[in-house]
């Protein structure tokens, strides 16, 4: 006996990571992409949106009835921070498991749909960052600041992302916050002359949010000690590093009873 595909709609299907994941699931032969969910584009195929040719894969304008309509196992959301929360709760209230690479939901957010997750005995994902080279350097930035607790985040993202700071630094410091006994870094009379000069202040350290045409995506995480420096970097040159963690989380996402937060708890 074959197992049936795993029914996947796309909220977000023609954005610059929604297109990558409709690729992703048109060359897998156990996903099905049935349904894109898009307010402008009710009725037309995905695939000649998008460059693709014509896939019979329609976008739906309405989630909710794009969901009850196409009855996908998974919602893979690559939308907006204003919109994701929403998504994230109308998927589990039909039983639909959300795979969520938005960023902009804060940690009460997070917590709150968890235990929404958990109510209705859905599983879900929800990853800041889907690359397994970024889930690595979060993972060493917070082994390395047990040691080194002066450290700064710079991320630099291109110049179309709505959110700053990042989700993948949000988490980053989340991290680092676990492990580093809390202390104000630099100077106590330290001015800034210019507003934002030394970045967002998080739990005693600085995140810096670069925006330029060029970059895709990008992270450092920068340790400070007597007489030495430790820089963890990972660059995305390419959104298609995103896409082995996504197929993941779908695929996972089909046996889990809970919502995760971090691509790390689906990792050996
Ligand atoms: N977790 C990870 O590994 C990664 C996460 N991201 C995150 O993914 C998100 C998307 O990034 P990116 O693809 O670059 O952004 P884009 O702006 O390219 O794509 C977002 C898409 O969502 C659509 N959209 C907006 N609101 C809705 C809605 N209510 N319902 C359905 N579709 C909607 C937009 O349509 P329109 O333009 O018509 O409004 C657009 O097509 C961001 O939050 C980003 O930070 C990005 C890369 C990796
Ligand atoms: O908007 C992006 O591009 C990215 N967003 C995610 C984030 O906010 O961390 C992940 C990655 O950095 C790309």
């Amino acid at each position: 006996m074959t197992d049936k595909p795993i029914r996947v709609a796309v909220a977000g299907a023609k954005g610059r990571m929604g297109r990558e994941v409709v690729k992703l699931l048109v060359q897998e032969s156990d996903f099905a992409f049935v349904v894109g969910i898009d307010a402008r584009l009710d009725g037309v195929d995905v695939g000649t949106t998008i460059g693709l040719g014509e896939l019979g894969v329609p976008f739906v304008r309405d989630l909710e009835r794009a969901l009850d309509v196409y009855k996908p196992d998974v919602l893979v959301d690559f939308t907006t921070p204003a919109a994701v929360r929403r998504h994230v709760e109308v998927a589990l209230d039909r039983g639909v498991r959300p795979v969520v690479g938005t960023t902009g939901l804060s940690e009460a957010e997070v917590e709150e749909l968890a235990r929404r997750a958990q109510m209705r005995g859905v599983g879900g994902v929800i990853a800041p960052n889907f690359a397994i080279g970024a889930v690595l350097m979060m993972k060493f930035a917070q082994m390395a600041a047990k040691y080194l607790p002066h450290v700064e985040i710079i991320e630099l993202h291109h110049d179309q992302k709505l959110d700053a700071p990042s989700g993948t630094a949000l988490k980053t410091a989340e991290g680092i916050q676990r492990v580093r006994a809390e202390f104000r870094q630099g100077h106590p009379d330290e001015t800034e002359l210019l507003e934002g000069a030394r970045g967002a202040y998080v739990g005693g350290f600085r995140i810096h949010s670069v925006r330029l045409p060029g970059l895709v995506a990008h992270q450092e995480v920068l340790f400070g000690g007597e007489g030495q420096l430790l820089t963890i970097r990972h660059d995305a040159l390419s959104r298609s590093c995103f896409m082995p963690g996504v197929a993941l989380a779908i695929r996972r996402v089909m046996t889990l009873d809970r919502l995760v937060y971090g691509l790390e708890h689906l990792l050996d």
